[in-house]
Parts: C-alpha cells; structure tokens; sequence
C-alpha cells in the first residue's frame, strides 16, 4: 500500500490560449463530462471550472481560466486578476494553438505572458489537428517549438480524440509525488447551481447573435421539488439592454422557448432526471462595470 501511495502523483493543470482554440473542448475530452462550456463563438468561458481527470497513477485537477486579454471593464479587470492568481498556483499551464491558423499576435502575447509564472512546467498543445495537413502541423510545430524551450510539445484533436491519452499521460508526468487529492467520483468540484447557470448561458447564446457574448449572464434563482416528480428550476439571463432582451425573447417568445428546451434537456443529462424550466430575461444595464452585480452573478 504505501510503495502504491508513492507512486502516484497529483496537482493542477491550467489550458490557456486565444479565445476558440479549444481549451473546454480539450477539458470535457479528457475528463469524460460536460463541465465546462464550449461553444464556437469567442470568450465565451468565464469561470474558473475544475474538471478532474482519475488515473490509477494519480489525478489531473484541471482548472479552465477565461481568456488573457486587455481588460475593457471592470469584468475583463476581474477576469485577468482570476487568470493571474489561478496560473501563480498550477503545477503545468498548457498552452493552445491552433494547427490549422497560423500563430498570431494573440499567441504571442499569450505567450509572453506565461513568463510571470515561472513555477509552471509549459507544454504547448497543438490542438484540432484533424482540421490540418501533415505539412500545416509540421510548420506550426517548428514555429511553437522557436517560441519558446517548452517541457513537452503535444499535437492532439479533442474531437478524434487522437494523442489525448498522450496528452495526459504527460502532465501526469509533471505533477508532483501526492496522494489522490479528490474523491474518485468528483468530476467536478463547481456548485451544481453554477454548472446549470453556465448550461442555461450556453444555450442562449447558441440561438443569439454575435453582439451578445460579452454581456450575457445567467443564475439558477430557486429550485423546487414538484409533486409531479419534476424538479423546478427557475433561472435569469440578464442582459445589458432592452434591445438585448428582445433578441433573448425573440418573436413571440420564440427564441427563449427553443433556448429553453436546449437548456432544459442538458441539465437533465447533468442531473439524471427531468426537470421544469422556467427561465426570465432581466436587464441589468451595465452588469460588466458594476461591482455589485458582478458580485450578485459571482464574479
Ligand atoms: N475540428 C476540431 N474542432 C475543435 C477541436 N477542439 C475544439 N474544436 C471546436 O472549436 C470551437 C471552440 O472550442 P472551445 O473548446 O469552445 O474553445 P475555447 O478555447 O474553450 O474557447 P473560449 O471559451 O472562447 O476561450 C468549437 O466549435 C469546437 O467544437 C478539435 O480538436 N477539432
């Protein structure tokens, strides 16, 4: 027992890069589970999401940052301060690029930054390799392996799932001697509140127009068992503005309902039961500079 205990190893890994480039994809890929969002339109991932990957040799603890960029609001201030005290305390910072853009000043500046966190092991992660040729993949790994002396260089796809046992066995590699640090059947230590928050959010957003990302929110207000055997759950979207609340609504409800139903049907895959939805869209003008909202929604 104690040779096993010694063996295993345990600790946190961060995947940080340009908005889109697949860090949640990568994340529910390796732990099994829906538990961060993803969705395909940019700066989408706000909170810091933990998903865990259990090995017999030890355990992943993957913590999702939000994107490093200039902060515009006091939300983006927030959110550079969540990436910076999440990456000062990791063991490894994966950084992703895409193999089938070329390495932009995104990158670059990303990349510049992981120089403040000099206690992380750095892996560069190739990612969606499926969507590049063996030439495209080769030159974007020359260009990655000139940006800086990484301690490992893994090209994956997190849709074929190629080279993500890979992938995984190397952070494992990098984590410090530790016993289990979770419970073997936590995939997750988020509030369950909060992941069906993030469902009812990534649902909107999938039927909204591009203007809307940056100033959507959602939160899960009460719950109730019904005697039908349903769970009630009532939940917020809060927009900026009116005009923001119409799109949310759409035509005679049309838009709320679809994103509703969307909404519904993958909380009931999270929870394991059926479930009563009941969504309202409020107006909170100017949510992202207003500390008080920011602390009502949790940031
Ligand atoms: N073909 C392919 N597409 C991928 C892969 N990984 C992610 N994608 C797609 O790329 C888009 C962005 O993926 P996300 O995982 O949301 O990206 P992200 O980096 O978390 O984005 P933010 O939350 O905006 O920071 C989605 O449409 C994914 O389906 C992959 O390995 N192959």
């Amino acid at each position: 027992m104690m040779n096993e205990e010694q063996n295993l190893r345990a600790g946190f890994v961060s995947f940080v890069g340009r908005p889109n480039v697949g860090k949640s994809t990568l994340t529910n890929a390796l732990v099994g589970e829906k538990v961060a969002i993803t969705s395909p339109k940019p700066q989408t991932t706000r909170r810091a999401i933990r998903g865990i990957v259990h090995r017999e040799d030890g355990q992943l603890i993957i913590v999702d940052t939000p994107g490093i960029h200039r902060p515009r609001t006091l939300l983006g201030e927030r959110l550079n301060a969540l990436v910076e005290a999440t990456l000062g305390d990791v063991d490894v910072i994966g950084f992703c690029v895409p193999a089938n853009e070329k390495l932009g000043p995104g990158d670059r500046f990303i990349n510049d930054r992981l120089e403040d966190f000099p206690r992380a092991k750095k892996v560069a992660i190739l990612t969606k390799v499926d969507e590049a040729s063996k030439t495209e993949i080769i030159d974007q790994l020359t260009r990655l392996g000139e940006l800086r002396e990484w301690d490992a260089i893994v090209p994956i796809s997190a849709v074929t799932d190629e080279q993500l046992d890979v992938l995984s066995d190397v952070l494992l590699c990098m984590m410090p001697h530790s016993p289990m640090l979770y419970e073997s059947d936590q995939t997750t230590d988020e509030n369950e509140d909060d992941r069906i928050a993030e469902l009812i959010r990534e649902a909107t957003l999938e039927g909204a127009r591009e203007e809307l990302p940056h100033s959507l929110a959602a939160s899960v207000d009460d719950r109730e068992e019904r005697e039908d055997g349903l769970l009630a759950i009532y939940g917020s979207i809060y927009v900026e503005r009116d005009s923001q609340k119409g799109i949310v609504i759409g035509k005679g409800g049309s838009q709320l309902r679809s994103s509703g139903e969307r909404a519904r049907h993958e909380i009931e895959k999270l929870l394991g039961r059926r479930v009563f939805l009941s969504l309202r869209v409020k107006v909170m003008k100017e949510w992202q500079r207003d500390p008080k909202a920011l602390g009502k929604l949790g940031f």
